[in-house]
């Protein structure tokens, strides 16, 4: 009797180094920023800047501050991507394999869809792991899969989940998780700070020049700005804010992580060093940061928005601030994998 061929799913995340030592951070940030689709530069400047400012200077600041995310696991996002994986497979059972794939670094996106080949899988189910699509990282990590796939002899059915900004469980998971701290303490204001992008690639990203980056544009979620990376932060923000009972004055949109000084290019803004740093002076002094860009807590959230915007928030007079972690492996969220997966 035939058996029921498997189905793959390969859940892919952004990747980070091998260690936190500059050898392995150089290496990394060497291949993320080479990549056209982050640095969206001609190649020879892209090289130029990647080899002659970035890798060289970058480097050991950022490997400090990998240090200093290191824990007795590792990198966080590489094993609660690999704790996702495991438990999504468990829920799934037999019928599917699920295999991980990082962008950049390891494990690669090639060894996960050879891991998936070797098991005959039928269809695969593309899951990245951004909530919001964008180039920079939606983008490049489609483009890569389709690289490879676009090689192999017998080229299976494949489906992308490429957004899920508004996807209820996913919603739900950051509300549970911000609600654990405000049944525990009060906070006169909540910050909801997303990774930036330049606001050029809005720009190239939009559908007939609708998204101009204005209030106008991205306050509204709709057919033509789906892809509008920035609407659809604001648009997870008011859903997340809908179901915790926030009132439009007690939130603000941020955007972090800016690369600009390097590149001198405008990015996304608000800023959220800039903005948290005025707040105190306007009597905001208790903050639950929520990172909703993000799936698994990694550099980006726990020092970024954990450590060093809290000193920001603090140095300029506010007097608590408190991260809200990533979704991690919360239940809600694991089974907001295998809905995805099952109506995919
Ligand atoms: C939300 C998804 C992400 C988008 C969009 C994105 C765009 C983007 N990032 C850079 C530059 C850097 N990002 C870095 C770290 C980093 N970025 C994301 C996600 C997105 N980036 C994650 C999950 C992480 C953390 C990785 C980890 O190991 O924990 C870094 C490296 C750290 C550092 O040196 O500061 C850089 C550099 C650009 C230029 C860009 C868009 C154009
Ligand atoms: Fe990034
Ligand atoms: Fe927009």
């Amino acid at each position: 009797m035939a058996t029921t061929p498997l189905t793959g799913v390969l859940l892919i995340n952004l990747g980070t180094p091998d260690s936190p030592e500059v050898p392995d951070v150089r290496k990394y940030l060497r291949e993320f920023l080479m990549d056209g689709r982050v640095i969206d530069m001609p190649a020879p400047q892209r090289f130029m800047l990647v080899n002659g400012v970035i890798a060289p200077f970058r480097a050991p600041k950022s490997s400090k501050v990998y240090k200093e995310l290191w824990d007795e696991r590792g990198s966080p996002l590489l094993y609660y991507s690999q704790d996702q994986q495991k438990l999504l497979q468990e829920k799934l059972g037999k019928d599917y394999h699920v295999a991980l794939g990082m962008r950049y670094q390891n494990p690669s996106i090639e060894s996960a869809l050879e891991e998936l080949r070797k098991k005959d899988v039928d269809k695969i189910i593309v899951i990245s792991l951004y909530p919001q699509y964008a180039s920079a990282s939606t983008g490049t990590s489609t483009q890569k899969v389709m690289d490879i796939v676009s090689k192999w002899e017998v080229i299976p059915s494949i489906s992308f989940i490429n957004r899920f900004a508004d996807d209820p469980g996913f919603i739900k998971t950051i509300a549970a998780i911000g609600r654990s701290y405000m049944e525990k303490e009060k906070f006169d204001h909540y910050v909801f700070s997303y990774h930036g992008i330049p606001e050029r690639q809005i720009l190239k990203a939009s559908n007939g020049g609708y998204c101009q980056l204005s209030d106008k544009c991205c306050s509204t979620y709709n057919k033509k700005n789906r892809y509008c990376y920035r609407a659809q932060c604001y648009e997870t923000t008011r859903l997340v804010a809908k179901e915790l009972g926030l009132r439009e004055d007690q939130y603000t949109v941020a955007f972090q992580s800016r690369l600009q000084a390097r590149i001198k290019d405008p990015w996304i803004k608000p800023y959220t060093d800039e903005v948290i740093a005025e707040m105190p002076k306007k009597g905001i002094k208790r903050v639950l940061a929520f990172s909703p860009a993000f799936v698994a807590d990694c550099l980006e959230t726990t020092v970024e928005v954990g450590r060093e915007f809290k000193e920001i928030f603090e140095e300029a007079g506010g007097e608590h601030w408190q991260l809200a972690e990533s979704l991690n492996t919360h239940p809600i969220w694991i089974d907001t994998l295998k809905d995805m997966v099952l109506r995919s």
